[in-house]
């Protein structure tokens, strides 16, 4: 009788320990939802505030900025002849009225959306000269080089810029001199450089202001995933020039940074554009990563050679420097045109490899987080991730350097539960950085889901069809989901020993622990899946992403050490109340699952590619002739309007013009009107190419943006 009592009261406390974890794990959802209900609340009475300006300050139908402007005309011209660009993609054309008409702007547009053009084409249809806020040095440089290149005068005041240039474009703000239009800043000088502000006040007061933009505003907000410290001083903009239209571009914003830029800046009354996030162009597949450096690379080198033959561009990212330096390094060996960068460099070499990327002179830069934000060059055909990112949004960002001219084009990421533990240990002690790391974790770790939905459900956007553009939409039938329940129980009894007896360890030193485990206890006769080193070390991260276990950091002189401990929800596990499962490929062989680019593209010879030889030659006469700096190829020609040459076969300068401005008609007209004749008839008398395996599609647009059709 007495044993009876003492076991259900053994029971009972068991079961309150398991009901205390619940309530544990549904506290912190309740303050979760407190701060979120609070954050949202302040939005709303934000956007109260902004459509009552609206209402209260506008005539009615203003807010119509799809409507007719008296710059229309004007508008178009510079746009084709100028940019070359023949259809505005959505919310472009709005986003330009709106600056045009002196209102302020917040502009949430996709990676590769044409955010850009927003403020330069009103900067070239405006009087004066505009200013851009833009973070990286890089960007800033092939910002000027493409503007120059196209005629439009603009430059930069950076760390690189001589002293003798910078009294020059002193003089320029001014005084008015010359014709410049666009002058590009990091935000330093906006903050540290009383000289510059003083010069700045000068061009407004004569009324030479013509706009101000904020690229890349994201940076502004410590909850953005980029917070740039000189960024957040940008709100004396708005205090010291109140008249002049101030343009905030970023690629994501959730609604908490969102609301924070408004405030940061100043433009509490801004009109909004927000665009859909979705890149319907961009294959998104997660390759499992091999232990083994070496079969990494070869991975990689394998995958760019047989998915890219012709040496298209592309970018690998890295976790740190030295692997940057590293990764190059073998990529070269395999005959790969690789080379690196990083933070630790000197500008002038970041430079060197940024330009020769850009003149598809080198075929990969293998870069940190230091290489991305923001590069325009429209023909990156994949970026391969050797490393996790910190989280979605930085994932999303990088990932979406590729295809920005909306031709398809891959993103790969290359995961191992190890390189958890990597990231972890640099990211714990940023605002939410675990709970955003693990977002991307879960992402990696499955094998079922919608890459593409994983993004909606992370930006809150509302889900949309994914085309079969994942490897997950693409092979997902063919994922299976193994139990792991059994390897779980033994996973936190381990834990529990160890931490009874004062012990540490980490997520490697512990599958060892488990593996061991398993075989000593594999003479009970209990069935299970036999799983692998890597399969175990999946496990354990799957448990750590749902609060069964936990990370806990510890730091050494040298490092940052992360261990696996007990979570909330550990008892669930051991007492048989929560099933653990894994979704594993389908061939389990993660490292080579099939992708949608991974057939060799053939390429034959044909119009396309004279064309596309014809753009690297201009450039490269372009680089040793012109004062103006580099012209890159892809402003000599767009992928899409090489591609829309080939299809349409123009045989006048008319023609031309009508599917890439007058500009670049005038300048290279003969010469691509010369190519064109001997395709004449369709079949081409230089050789016949067959047909691209890949139909281009575009981005945020309804219409169909390819020029010319
Ligand atoms: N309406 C358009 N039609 C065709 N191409 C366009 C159009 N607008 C922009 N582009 C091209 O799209 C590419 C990406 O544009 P842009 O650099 O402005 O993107 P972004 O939105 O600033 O991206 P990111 O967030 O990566 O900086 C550029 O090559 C640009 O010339
Ligand atoms: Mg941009």
């Amino acid at each position: 009788m007495e044993t009876d009592v003492e076991q259900e009261l053994l029971c009972v406390a068991a079961e309150l320990e398991e009901v205390e974890d619940q309530i544990r794990v549904l506290l912190d959802r309740q303050q979760q939802l407190h701060e979120k209900q609070s954050d949202l609340k302040a939005l709303l009475e934000a956007f109260r505030a902004s459509e009552n300006y609206a209402n209260d300050n506008l005539p009615v139908g203003v807010e119509d900025w799809s409507g007719s402007f008296e710059w229309d005309s004007r508008a178009d011209d510079i746009k084709l002849n100028i940019f070359g660009i023949s259809k505005y993609r959505a919310n472009q054309r709005e986003i330009v009225n709106a600056v045009m008409s002196g209102r302020d702007v917040l502009v949430i547009m996709a990676a590769g959306g044409g955010k850009s053009l927003c403020y330069q084409l009103p900067a070239v249809l405006r009087e004066g000269v505009a200013l851009v806020v833009s973070p990286l040095l890089s960007l800033i440089q092939d910002q000027v080089m493409a503007l120059t290149a196209i005629g439009i005068h603009a430059c930069m005041l950076t760390s690189t810029t001589s002293k003798e240039n910078e009294r020059s474009v002193y003089k320029t703000l001014e005084k008015g001199e010359g014709n410049l239009k666009i002058l590009y800043v990091t935000p330093e000088k906006i903050s540290k450089s009383k000289r510059f502000m003083s010069k700045l006040e000068k061009c407004n007061h004569a009324g030479r202001l013509s706009l101000i933009s904020i690229d890349e505003a994201h940076c502004c907000s410590q909850w953005g995933h980029d917070f740039r410290p000189d960024y957040k001083n940008l709100g004396i903009l708005k205090t010291q020039f109140p008249k002049v239209p101030l343009i905030a571009l970023t690629a994501t914003a959730t609604q908490k940074v969102q609301l924070d830029l408004m405030e940061m800046l100043h433009i509490p009354k801004c009109v909004k554009f927000l665009s859909t996030i979705n890149r319907p162009n961009l294959f998104y597949k997660v390759s499992g990563k091999s232990s083994v450096g070496k079969v990494v690379i070869d991975e990689i080198a394998e995958f760019i050679q047989s998915s890219y033959p012709n040496k298209e561009s592309g970018i690998v990212y890295c976790f740190s420097r030295k692997e940057c330096e590293q990764v190059a390094k073998e990529l070269r060996e395999r005959g790969i045109l690789a080379d690196y960068y990083h933070a630790d460099m000197h500008d002038g070499a970041r430079e060197r490899v940024h330009t020769r990327w850009s003149s598809n002179k080198l075929q990969v830069i293998v870069g940190t987080v230091a290489f991305g934000m923001g590069i325009n060059k429209p023909d990156v055909r994949f970026v391969i991730h050797h490393s996790l990112s910190k989280s979605m949004e930085t994932y999303y960002q990088e990932s979406g350097r590729a295809g920005r001219d909306g031709l398809p084009s891959d993103c790969v990421l290359y995961y191992r539960p190890a390189d958890v533990s990597r990231q972890s240990s640099m990211v714990f002690y940023e605002n939410s950085g675990l709970q955003n790391l693990y977002d991307i974790v879960r992402y990696c770790q499955s094998r079922r889901s919608c890459r593409r939905n994983a993004f909606f459900h992370h930006f809150g956007e509302p889900l949309k069809d994914c085309n079969g553009m994942c490897d997950n939409c693409a092979n997902g039938n063919e994922a299976k989901e193994i139990d792991c329940t059994y390897h779980a129980k033994v996973i936190v009894s381990l834990l529990q020993e160890m931490q009874g007896n004062d012990q540490r360890t980490t997520i490697l030193q512990l599958v060892d622990k488990v593996k061991a485990k398993i075989k000593e206890l594999g003479a009970s006769g209990q069935k299970t899946p036999e799983l692998r080193k890597e399969d175990l070390e999946q496990v354990i991260v799957q448990l750590i992403v749902d609060h069964v276990l936990r990370e806990e950091f510890q730091h050494t002189a040298y490092a940052t050490n992360a261990y696996v401990t007990l979570g909330p929800l550990w008892r669930q596990v051991l007492q048989g109340s929560r099933a653990v499962s894994l979704e594993m490929p389908g061939d389990r062989a993660g490292g080579s699952i099939r992708t949608r680019s991974s057939q060799p593209s053939s390429f034959a010879p044909g119009l396309e590619t004279k064309l596309d030889e014809l753009r690297r030659v201009i450039s490269s006469s372009s680089s040793s002739s012109s004062a103006q700096g580099e012209i890159f190829p892809h402003a000599v020609l767009s992928a899409q309007q090489i591609r829309a040459i080939s299809t349409q076969k123009p045989t006048s300068s008319e023609e031309l013009e009508k599917l890439i401005g007058k500009l670049k008609a005038g300048r290279y007209g003969g010469r691509i009107l010369g190519l064109v004749r001997g395709y004449a008839g369709g079949e081409g008398t230089l050789g016949k190419r067959p047909r691209e395996e890949h139909s281009p599609v575009f981005i945020g647009s309804s219409e169909d943006e390819c020029v010319g059709n």
